[in-house]
Order: C-alpha cells, then structure tokens, then sequence
C-alpha cells in the first residue's frame, strides 16, 4: 500500500500551438489506504487524470508519484497499480480462473500461490463456484466482480477504477457498490475511482476530488463537500435536485450568489413570495418549484408543510444557520 501524490500536474493533448491543454495543474494527496472518488461531468479530464497515474497517458508537466516513488517515467506495469474499467475488458476464450490469473502467469508467480491467490480473491468476492465457467457465462455483475478478483490477485499498491459500475442496471450497481465497499474495508488497498455519478462518489468516498473543466474545485470528505462547497460548481453539482443559486432575490446584494439547498427552505410567512409552478411528489416528499423575482427555486417539502397547489403564491424562507455565500464574479465560496 502507498499514498499517491499529485503535484502541479498538467495535461496537454497535441503539440505546439494547436495543443489543448486538459488538466490545469492539479495537486492533491491521497493517503495510504484512503478511497478517493475524482468526480465531476463528462469531459471535465477525470478519465485523463486516472490514465496518467495508470501510465496509459503521458503526464505533460508536474508530478505524480506512487508512496515515495516518482512515476512519470514509469511503464504502466512497473507502477504497482491495477486498474478496472467500465467494459470489464476479460478476455472471452479464457476461463474466469485463467482471466484472473493472466497478470501472476506472465509475472511468473509460481502455480502454487497463484492458486492461493485466485482462491481468496474469489472468496471475498463470492465467486468460487464460477471459476470453471467463461466470462459469457456470466452477468454484468459477475462479470466485473472477475474483473475485480484479476485486480486484487495483484496485490497492488493501488487500485484505479474507471467507471466501473456505468454498465450494470441500478440494482447491481447499488449492490456492486456495497462489495466494493467491503473490498475495500477488508484490503486496506489505496483506491482511485472514477464516475460521473453524484451518488456513487458521495456513497464509496472517504473523501471526493470534485473537477470542474480541468481544475480541481474541491478535495474534501463528502460532507464538507455537500455542507461547504468551495465554488458554485461543487454546490450544482453535487445534490440532487441543486442547490438553489440566487443572484436577485431581496437581500442578495449585487456581486454575490446566495446559495441555498432545497431541504434548507420552509414555507414561511416571513419569507420571499414565490409564484408555484410545478408540484412533484416523491413517495414522503414533494419537490415545490417556483420563481422567486426572475430566478427558478426550488423547495424539499416532507408531508407536514402541506402541498401548495399549482399557480398559487406562497412565501419560503431559508434556514439562516443554512445559507451558503459566493463570490459572483469567481464563483468561489465567501467565508
Ligand atoms: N486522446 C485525446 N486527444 C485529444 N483530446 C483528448 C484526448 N482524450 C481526451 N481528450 C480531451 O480531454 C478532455 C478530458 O477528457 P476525459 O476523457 O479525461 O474526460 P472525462 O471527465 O473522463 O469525461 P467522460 O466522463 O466523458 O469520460 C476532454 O475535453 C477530451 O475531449
């Protein structure tokens, strides 16, 4: 195991003027054995970020280093890292046994303890019996679980997992979500996972690496994440439904962003008059969207403040210990 260090990292694509610089010099420390989500939207350089620590794509300036040892000069297979990606990539004429055990057999591992190690790997991750069988033979969820057992037979010192869960239905990916959580509980083994998903990063996360267009907005455990976002990127993207982000509202003055979460607003007489434009219930709760002055809002509502009908006025103010401020010109978050 190996913390992983970040330092000033750049990436460019191409050469010379037409270059397209991606990544804008990140830096960030990730601990011995901690699980670290890099999140953030299509495009944003999160797959780029993880494919230069993996060695697949070169680090154009900067550092990345793997315990006390500099990479970017590093072969993919020198660097102690295993990787797992979104389409499983076994390959289909072996057996799952042999697809885990290809990367010991060409390091020449001895049979013997390849053997052992496929074995425990398939312990943990429940998949003995299907050992024999070949990947076809399998589901989607089995399927990655070899995919998994191939990168923890390797005993790396980290793991990099590339949208791993993106193919599964959302009932897999729930449960996929659990084993990789107590894969990780029970290896110790320093991870790097990448996805696009909100839920995936704020439930696997010890702590989350929010990127925003190649720059890292924020580093920090998904609570202060979602409690303290760094910039009004972090505070619309992670949460569902957003953050509300208000620029007009009274007591907003010009140059700022107020922000404030659905769940933090109440109906409330000595709040903003909202005109109510669409309903929607959820099971307990109701989504109550609106418009305050010119800008949209919305408003979590359990069952006990009522539902307001569609078209009428009503007032919603925000819990005061609740409100979350923003530069409007940088988008940064205001002390
Ligand atoms: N080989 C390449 N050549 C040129 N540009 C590239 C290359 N690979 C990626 N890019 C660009 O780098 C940026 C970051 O891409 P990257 O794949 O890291 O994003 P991502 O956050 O992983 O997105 P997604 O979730 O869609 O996979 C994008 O603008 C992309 O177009």
């Amino acid at each position: 195991m190996a913390a992983l260090s970040f330092r000033n990292v750049i990436k460019r694509y191409g050469k010379g003027p037409k270059a397209n610089q991606v990544i804008h010099g990140v830096s960030a420390e990730v601990k011995d054995g901690e699980f670290v989500v890099i999140v953030g939207p299509s495009g944003c350089g999160k797959s780029t970020l993880l494919r230069m620590v993996a060695g697949l794509e070169e680090i154009s300036a900067g550092e990345i280093a793997i315990g006390a040892r500099v990479v970017n000069d590093l072969e993919p297979a020198q660097r102690d890292i295993a990787m797992v990606f979104q389409n499983y990539a076994l390959y289909p004429h072996m057996s799952n046994f042999d697809n885990m055990a290809y990367g010991l057999k060409i390091a020449k591992v001895p049979k013997e303890e390849i053997r052992a190690r496929v074995d425990k790997a398939a312990k943990i991750l429940e998949l003995g019996h299907l050992l024999e069988r070949k990947p076809r033979e399998l589901s989607g969820g089995q399927r990655q679980r070899v995919a998994m057992g191939r990168a923890i037979v390797r005993q790396p010192q980290v793991f990099l997992f590339d949208e791993p869960l993106s193919n599964l239905d959302a009932k897999l990916r729930a449960q996929t979500r659990l084993e990789i959580q107590k894969l990780h509980r029970e290896l110790g083994i320093t991870s790097l996972f990448v996805t696009h998903d909100q839920v995936e990063a704020m439930t696997l996360a010890q702590r989350i690496i929010v990127m925003n267009a190649g720059v890292m907005d924020q580093f920090g455990t998904p609570e202060e994440v979602y409690n303290r976002p760094a910039t009004t990127f972090v505070a619309s993207f992670i949460g569902s439904p957003p953050m509300n982000l208000l620029r007009n509202a009274p007591g907003v003055r010009p140059g700022q962003i107020l922000g404030i979460r659905p769940e933090h607003l109440t109906l409330d007489d000595s709040g903003w008059s909202v005109n109510v434009e669409q309903v929607e219930l959820l099971g307990a709760e109701r989504l109550i969207y609106g418009r305050v002055g010119d800008e949209q809002i919305i408003m979590r509502a359990d069952e006990s403040q009522g539902a307001p009908a569609v078209g009428a006025t009503v007032r919603m103010a925000a819990r005061p210990d609740r409100l979350h401020w923003f530069d409007a010109g940088s988008g940064k978050r205001v002390e």
